[in-house]
Parts: structure tokens; C-alpha cells; sequence
């Protein structure tokens, strides 16, 4: 858990410093400084911001450097400072090191901003990073195995790049780099789907809670990227020609993705007329229902895909958290020993009354550090409900009061 957070040069957080409890609010006007806060604590926790790739949009404007230092309740510290060069320098309990995965592991964090609904149209990196980011916190293996096949894959795609036709030796090479992929890539798919079995019953639990009426027709599936009944290099074999006249790798898990699905109820298929009917041999008439299946995004309206957004971050905290004991010891690597941050952008702008409340005392519940953003004080009430001694903070022109 955040205990100390200081953030210098952040957009318009100037020099900010505050003491942090279990749940946070930050209450503000537009511009204030709410998202960059909370964008402040994602970077540290994941060397990236979620709103701009370029590190010199969102250092402030005429610095060199931005910084976030974070101490943690068990004396650890982390410090991320982000320089307008894009050089980055991180530190755990004042020691440099060299791999942002080590601030992560030690500072998960949740960011549930039911405002990115293109995260269900768009391509697939940012749902494959849904999974991804549980597979990161539960299964210690998968991470090495992760940066090793995004190696590979970086060597394969820029020598498929240059060349139309390639050289008995550079063939070679690639046969080489394509069965390293594979062992990777075997792997890599047996992390993620054993953790993608496991938190599909918390997605449909989350979906009851927030989304009841669409209970029984949202369903999540997995794609591993390529066929997993075969080797990936005899696949990446088979379509070489393909790939060359491609320049780049069409196939393997970094083309993994996750999908929602509406299913069509019973009664909306004989209400669009598509039933069919057949004569058994017994002369029986049977009626078969068409089961229409489609991408939620396509079905669900703005509103609702809010809440389907809300309920695939959320689902994921109790799977996180071994909230279910029982099935915890299959499936975690090692027990989740630090507190994730689950930060919460203007939720009451995004979310209805009922919806709120759900998503609040869900979070109380769970034995997790809540930063959340408001334009008005509307969210105390039920602040106050589920959580007894959170921190209010104000915040004007990038400065922060309790
Ligand atoms: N690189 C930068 N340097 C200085 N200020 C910046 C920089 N980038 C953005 N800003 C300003 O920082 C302010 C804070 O923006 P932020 O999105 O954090 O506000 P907010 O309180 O979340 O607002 P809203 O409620 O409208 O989402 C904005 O006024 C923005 O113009």
C-alpha cells in the first residue's frame, strides 16, 4: 500500500506531497489535476503513462524531468523518473535498477476508466494486456518467457522487413530464432489460458452484478494468437512466403486476443422469425432456435459497455487477490504478497448510482488501496458508507489539500 506519494513535474502537479490511506479521493475541477495524479502512480507502477506514449507530454511544460516517488507501508521505496529524452531511471529502496518489471511486481495496479470503450473495438494490444496483467501477477514464469519471445519476434520481423527472399543462411537463422519462439510460445499460452480458465467465473460473477440483464448472453473467449494443436514454428514455417511478402510476423501470441460475446436469448431469436423447423424420423416437429453470436461491442449500448469495461477490470481484482481459497492453490504461482492500487477516473461521470455502489463496495471488501477522481463531492456519501477513515483531498491549479 501507498503510505508517502511525491510527484514532481507531472503535467501541472507541480511539487505534490501526500500521505495516502486505503481509500483515497481526489476532488476537483476539470483541469485540476485528478488524472494526472493517478497517472503519476500508473507510471511508477508501469513505466508507461496510460494516456500519452512520449514521456515530454506529460513532463510539465519547460522542465527536463518528471518524477514519482512512492513509499510503500512495508518500508519499500520506488521512484520513477521519466526525462524528456525518453531515458528513464528507476529505483527501488534508493538502489538504481534496470527493469521496470521489478516496480511492478512490487506495485500492481488496476486502472478502471470505463471511458476507454474503444478498448472493445479497437485492436487487440489493449485486451491481450487485460490478460496479460493478471498472467504478469500470478504466474512468476510467464513474465522472463514474455521478453524472451518479444525478442525473437523483434530479430524475425525486422530481418522479414528487409528482405523479399532470404539466403540459405539467413534461413537458417530464422529456423533457429522460429523454434525458440515455439518453445516460448507453448508457454506463454499455457500461462495465459490456465489463468484465462480461471477468471472467466468472476467475469460472469462481476457481469451478474453489474450488467444482470445480459447474465446468461456475455461470455469471454480466448484466442491464443495461432493454432495451439500445432507447433508455432511449423506453423511460421508454412507461411514464410506469406510473412515475407508481409514484412512482419502474422501469427503467435502477440496476436492473442480476448473477445466478449453476446449470445442471442430464445426469445429474441423467435421474435426475429429465424427458428427452423424439421420432421424427425418418428414424425415428430422439432423446433431448433438460432443461436446468433456476435462481439458485444456490437450489441451493447454506450452505457453498457461502460459497465462490461467495468466488470472485466473488476472481475479480475478477487482472482488477483485468491479471494476463493479453494481454487487459489491451482492456479497461483505464490501468494500475492503486496496490496494492488486500484485507481478510479471519474467514475460518477461514467457510471450510474447502482453501478457506483457495486463497484465501491466491491472494492472495500477486497483488501486493496483505492485512488479514485471526482468533480464533486456527490461520491462522499457512499465514501463514507463503505470505508471508515478515507482521505478527502482537494485539488486547485496542480496543489492538493486534505
Ligand atoms: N506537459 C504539461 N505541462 C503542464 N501542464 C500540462 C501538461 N499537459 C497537460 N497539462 C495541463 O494539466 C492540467 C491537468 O489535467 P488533468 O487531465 O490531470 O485534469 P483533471 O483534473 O483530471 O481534469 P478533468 O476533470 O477535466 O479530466 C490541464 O489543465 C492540462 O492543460
Amino acid at each position: 500500500m501507498i503510505e508517502r506519494l511525491q510527484i514532481s513535474y507531472l503535467r501541472n502537479l507541480n511539487q505534490v506531497n501526500l500521505s495516502a490511506t486505503a481509500c483515497n479521493v481526489i476532488i476537483g475541477a476539470n483541469g485540476s489535476g485528478k488524472t494526472s495524479l493517478l497517472e503519476a502512480i500508473f507510471l511508477l507502477s508501469r513505466g508507461k503513462s496510460f494516456r500519452h506514449h512520449q514521456p515530454k507530454r506529460y513532463i510539465q511544460h519547460h522542465q527536463n524531468a518528471a518524477t514519482v516517488h512512492a513509499k510503500l507501508s512495508d518500508s519499500c521505496s520506488l521512484a520513477i523518473q521519466k526525462q524528456a529524452d525518453a531515458t528513464t531511471i528507476l529505483r527501488l529502496n534508493q538502489s538504481t535498477v534496470y527493469n521496470q518489471s521489478i516496480l511492478t511486481e512490487q506495485l500492481p495496479t488496476l486502472l478502471i476508466d470505463p471511458s476507454t470503450m474503444d478498448m472493445l473495438e479497437q485492436g487487440s494490444a489493449s485486451r491481450r494486456q487485460l490478460l496479460d496483467w493478471l498472467v504478469f501477477h500470478m504466474k512468476q514464469g510467464f513474465h522472463p518467457q514474455w521478453v524472451a519471445y518479444q525478442r525473437l519476434l523483434k530479430q524475425r520481423n525486422s530481418l522479414l522487413k528487409q528482405k523479399r527472399y532470404l539466403s540459405q543462411v539467413q534461413l537458417t537463422e530464422l529456423k533457429s530464432w522460429d523454434k525458440g519462439l515455439a518453445s516460448h510460445a507453448a508457454l506463454i499460452h499455457h500461462y495465459r489460458e490456465s489463468i484465462f480458465e480461471a477468471w472467466q467465473p468472476y467475469f460472469s460473477e462481476s457481469i451478474a452484478q453489474l450488467l444482470p440483464a445480459y447474465a446468461k448472453q456475455l461470455s469471454l473467449s480466448y484466442n491464443a494468437g495461432y493454432d495451439t494443436d500445432v507447433a508455432l514454428d511449423i506453423q511460421l514455417n508454412e507461411r514464410l512466403e506469406q510473412d515475407l511478402q508481409l514484412g512482419y510476423t502474422r501469427i503467435g501470441n502477440h496476436r492473442a486476443d480476448i473477445h466478449v460475446h453476446w449470445r442471442s436469448s430464445e426469445s429474441s431469436a423467435i421474435q426475429d422469425g429465424q427458428a427452423t423447423r424439421s420432421t424427425t424420423a418418428e414424425g415428430d416437429v422439432q423446433t431448433k432456435l438460432p443461436v446468433l453470436k456476435e462481439q458485444a461491442a456490437n450489441v451493447l449500448s454506450r452505457g453498457e459497455k461502460k459497465l462490461l469495461i467495468t466488470a472485466l477490470r473488476l472481475s479480475q481484482l478477487p482472482l488477483l487477490l485468491k479471494a476463493d481459497n479453494d481454487l487459489a492453490s491451482s492456479i497461483n504461482d505464490a501468494k500475492l504478497s503486496v496490496t494492488p492500487v486500484v485507481l478510479l477516473d471519474d467514475i460518477t461521470a461514467e457510471l450510474d448510482d447502482r453501478a457506483i455502489e457495486i463497484l465501491l463496495s466491491t472494492l472495500a471488501q477486497l483488501p486493496c488501496q483505492v485512488f479514485m477522481t471526482s468533480l464533486t463531492d456527490s461520491v462522499l456519501p457512499l465514501v463514507y458508507k463503505y470505508w471508515s477513515n478515507p482521505n478527502v483531498f482537494h485539488m486547485k491549479q496542480g496543489n492538493i489539500f486534505l
